[in-house]
């Protein structure tokens, strides 16, 4: 029996994380990999030369399973007029596109089940967080086909929350980046070599990843850290000082989630 394809629409930050998270990984195989691109990309390019069809005749997208959307929320609907007379009635539409609405990219794809996911950039290292939503069982069992071997999935019973797991989960290791970056250049001011501050500041990142590998609580690991009346307490004090980290973080959360629920009007 022939396999039905799997089409990938866009390869820039994120579809091509994709993209090199299945290909590391094996989770599609790029024989069955469909990608369409308006301009070449590396990690297409990859899956060209192991297989993956790159725009070929649009008659070709009638086979796929599976339609995976990773164009920017302003090119979508555009980008669906194109494809939809070409995909087969049973096509399930896989939306990573933040904010956008489930029955909105339905309608869009003349009543096709939808399945939302929201990835993070780590999938190209098959180490993502996504999470899913879809109301369609059928449909949320091809997200997690797709994305379970690339990263941890959270699923959700309710699309609204979809807003604050993209706040929280898919910006999220931009937000971590930032972190690092202040940390670097706060460790340069007290007088290490940029490359000194900016190679400590990375390695402790992947160090505290390793931290939460575990089980362990939060508190547990600050703790684990931070010795009474010692050096990092003093630096989490000042952090912290009025709350001002805790504000800083929700501030972020907020702002994001209201993009969010911007692009679902
Ligand atoms: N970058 C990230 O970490 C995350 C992005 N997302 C979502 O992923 C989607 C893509 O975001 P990015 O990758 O950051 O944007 P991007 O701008 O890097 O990539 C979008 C790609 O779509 C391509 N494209 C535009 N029109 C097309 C068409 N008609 N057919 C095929 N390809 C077309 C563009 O050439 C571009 O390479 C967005 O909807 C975003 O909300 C979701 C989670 C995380
Ligand atoms: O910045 C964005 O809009 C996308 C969605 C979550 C992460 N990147």
């Amino acid at each position: 029996m022939t396999r039905r394809p799997i089409v990938l629409q866009g390869v820039g930050r994120l579809g091509s994380a994709i993209l090199e998270g299945w290909l590391a990984t094996g989770a599609v195989d790029p024989a069955d990999l469909i990608i369409l691109t308006p301009s070449e990309k590396p990690a297409a390019e990859a899956a060209r030369a192991r297989g993956a069809r790159i725009n070929p005749p649009l008659e070709a997208l009638a086979e796929a399973r599976a339609f995976v959307i990773g164009v920017k929320p302003a090119k979508w609907l555009e980008a669906a007029q194109a494809v939809l007379p070409h995909l087969a009635p049973d096509a399930v539409i896989v939306s990573v596109m933040a904010g956008v609405r489930g029955e909105t990219i339905s309608q869009g794809y003349a009543g096709r089940p939808v399945v939302r996911v929201m990835p993070t950039t780590g999938v190209a290292q098959a180490r993502g967080v996504a999470t899913l939503w879809a109301a369609d069982a059928a449909a949320l069992a091809v997200g997690q086909e797709l994305f379970e071997p690339i990263a941890e999935t959270v699923l959700l019973d309710d699309e609204a929350l979809m807003h604050a797991a993209t706040a929280v989960s898919g910006c999220g290791p931009a937000y971590y980046f930032a972190f690092t970056r202040a940390l670097a250049q706060a460790g340069e001011a007290e007088g290490l070599s940029p490359e000194a501050a900016a190679r400590l500041a990375r390695a402790t990142l992947r160090s505290a990843a390793a931290g939460v590998e575990g089980t362990e609580g939060l508190d547990a690991l600050i703790d684990r850290v931070a010795s009474p009346g010692g050096v990092t307490q003093a630096g989490l004090v000042a952090l912290n000082e009025n709350g001002a980290l805790d504000r800083a973080v929700q501030d972020a959360v907020t702002a994001a989630v209201a993009k969010s629920t911007e692009l679902s009007a």
